[in-house]
């Protein structure tokens, strides 16, 4: 048997790092040799070994985290939201710079909301009409979700291959924010509510018919297999992935 990976979790104390440092400590195949938080020196990383990094922080420190693992040639799971296209790129070029090392960057892991967002991108192609409403607890922090912000991407992208027109929509006139965030042309709602935690609709209309897609995490066990599955993988896959869609078979 290979040794265990050697695995720290950023922002460990947080909703979603507690749980994957419980995931961490059951998986035999890994080892949690660091739990870290706000404050934390990221030295400690190096002092401790790690070869992998899980980065479960906020939006403001995860770039900042993430480029010093891989100056320092670990690999890197991304759960944390705010990777934009530019920050995507400048990691890229970094990347480049430490061939051998990978990175997966994974706007959600739960496999259920990957297939659910590529079922929606193939189904995108046949409606007319499409929007994503996102759901969400009330202390989460960025909006709209990462999740859907990816989703309206692959939409996006589908349906400019198959030379499709914008959603029909005749709205003149609105009040600021009535239609939602419109990313690569697609409308995204985002709801905050107490007592949900993840959940992500997309609406498809077509004439005399819609088709929703919808996907509901009830809990952050839910993103574990998903992490897990990223960390195993994450070595075997250099530079940068953007999405767990790309270690899934989708036979797409
Ligand atoms: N990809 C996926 O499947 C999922 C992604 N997410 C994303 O993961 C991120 C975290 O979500 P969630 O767990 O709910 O958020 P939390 O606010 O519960 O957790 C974030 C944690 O990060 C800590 N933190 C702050 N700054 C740093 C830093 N510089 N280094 C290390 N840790 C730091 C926070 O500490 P303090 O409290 O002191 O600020 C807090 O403990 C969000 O971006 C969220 O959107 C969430 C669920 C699933
Ligand atoms: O903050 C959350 O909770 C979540 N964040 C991710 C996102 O922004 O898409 C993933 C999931 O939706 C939960």
């Amino acid at each position: 048997m290979s040794a265990p990976l050697k695995i720290a979790v950023l922002g460990a104390s947080g909703r979603m790092g507690a749980e994957a440092v419980k995931a961490i400590e059951t998986a035999t195949d890994m080892e949690l040799v660091a739990a870290l938080g706000r404050g934390d020196s990221l030295d400690t990383l190096l002092e401790v070994g790690a070869t992998h990094v899980v980065d479960l922080s906020v939006p403001s420190s995860t770039e900042t985290n993430v480029r010093f693992a891989v100056e320092h040639r670990m690999h890197a799971v991304i759960g944390t939201t705010g990777w934009d296209e530019a920050k995507r790129e400048s990691l890229a070029t970094l990347l480049a710079k430490n061939p051998g090392t990978g990175v997966l960057i994974a706007p959600n892991f739960a496999l259920g909301s990957v297939l659910a967002s590529a079922f929606a991108a193939t189904a995108a192609r046949y409606f007319e009409s499409v929007e994503i409403i996102e759901l969400h607890h009330p202390n989460k922090v960025d909006a709209p979700s990462g999740t859907a912000v990816r989703t309206a991407e692959l939409i996006a992208a589908e349906r400019a291959s198959a030379g499709m027109d914008p959603s029909p929509d005749a709205t003149e006139t609105q009040i600021e924010g009535a239609r939602g965030a419109v990313i690569d042309g697609i409308h995204v709602h985002s709801v905050r509510l107490r007592g949900l935690v993840a959940h992500q609709e997309v609406l498809l209309g077509g004439t005399g018919e819609q088709l929703t897609l919808r996907h509901d995490s009830y809990d952050r066990a839910s993103f574990m297999p998903g992490v897990l599955l990223g960390l195993r993988t994450v070595a075997s896959r250099p530079g940068l992935t953007y999405g767990l869609d790309g270690y899934l078979e989708l036979g797409r």
